[in-house]
């Protein structure tokens, strides 16, 4: 690695391929059978200071407001370290692992000793992300933590997600009010931004018409919270960093430990993981 590397690829070969980069680990494109999966602002901001609008940035160890440092935490406005260089396994999947660990800034927000492993893996049809917790500390701590995931659409009124029916989510938008969710397929046509909680430990939602008319499954596993939103119009223009139509091309669905916080002991490990898999557009009906 040279110090001046900003960003690692995982490239299948095929028009498919994966870019990160190492400023929050924030993962900036699936390119999958030349088809762009993923959403990132025009206007994202690449300063290595503040967290790229789009992709996948790693939300740790705060979701949402935070007395202790910025929102959504320093992970995805911190540098992190290659581990593990892209490389390819026999069966022709790419694999590579970044990491994190507590230093001078992070201690001085957040006074514990960590180290966050995310190892990343491009298959064939889809994307794993393996995101883990190592309480380096002689202290028990506490975090949530979410996959902030901005798919590509080519109009976000005509998404439907599935897997949230029944359960309870926390509408920020109507102040945090709980609502109990009684839809099969979420549509998006307002400002949304929604936690719903606590799904079985291993779920599924299946997000359609994203780019290229393709159906997402997010399968997820130890990450029992999902976030919904959608900026829509206002929120959209009071973003420095987002265009005033993206609005339209992005929905974000994002999993995560985010209800409660999870508390891990020294020594202990958390692990969650996220696998996005991309289906034919013939199953977007599902
Ligand atoms: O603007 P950011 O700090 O990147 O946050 C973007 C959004 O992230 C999550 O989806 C939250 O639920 C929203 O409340 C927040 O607006």
């Amino acid at each position: 690695m040279t110090s001046t590397q900003q960003e690692i690829v995982l490239d299948r070969g095929n028009d498919t391929n994966v870019r990160v980069n190492l400023h929050g680990a924030t993962v900036v494109s699936w390119l999958y059978l030349g088809t762009e999966l993923l959403f990132v602002s025009e206007k994202a901001v690449y300063d290595n200071k503040k967290a790229i609008r789009g992709g996948i940035p790693v939300v740790f160890p705060n979701f949402g407001p935070w007395d202790l440092g910025p929102q959504h935490g320093f992970a995805r406005t911190s540098t992190w370290t290659i581990e593990e260089q892209p490389s390819k396994l026999p069966n022709g999947d790419v694999w590579a692992v970044l990491s994190l660990e507590d230093n001078e800034q992070t201690r001085k927000q957040w006074n514990f000793k960590f180290q966050l492993k995310y190892l990343l893996t491009l298959k064939e049809n889809s994307f794993h992300m393996d995101f883990k917790v190592i309480n380096c500390d002689d202290k028990s701590f506490s975090f949530t933590c979410l996959l902030h995931t901005y798919f590509g659409v080519p109009d976000v009124r005509k998404c439907k997600i599935s897997g949230l029916q029944e359960l309870t989510y926390v509408d920020k938008v109507a102040s945090g009010e709980r609502f109990s969710e009684a839809k099969e397929q979420v549509t998006i046509s307002e400002n949304v931004d929604r936690v719903y909680e606590k799904t079985p430990a291993y779920w599924e939602h299946l997000v359609t018409a994203v780019n290229g008319g393709y159906c997402i499954s997010l399968q997820k596993h130890n990450m029992p919270d999902t976030v919904v939103w959608n900026p829509w119009i206002e929120k959209a223009k009071a973003m420095t960093d987002f265009g005033d139509d993206e609005y339209l091309k992005m929905l974000c669905v994002e999993a995560g430990y985010v209800s409660e916080p999870f508390t891990l002991k020294a020594g202990e490990i958390y692990e969650g993981t996220q696998v996005l898999i991309a289906l034919p557009a013939s199953d977007s009906s599902l």
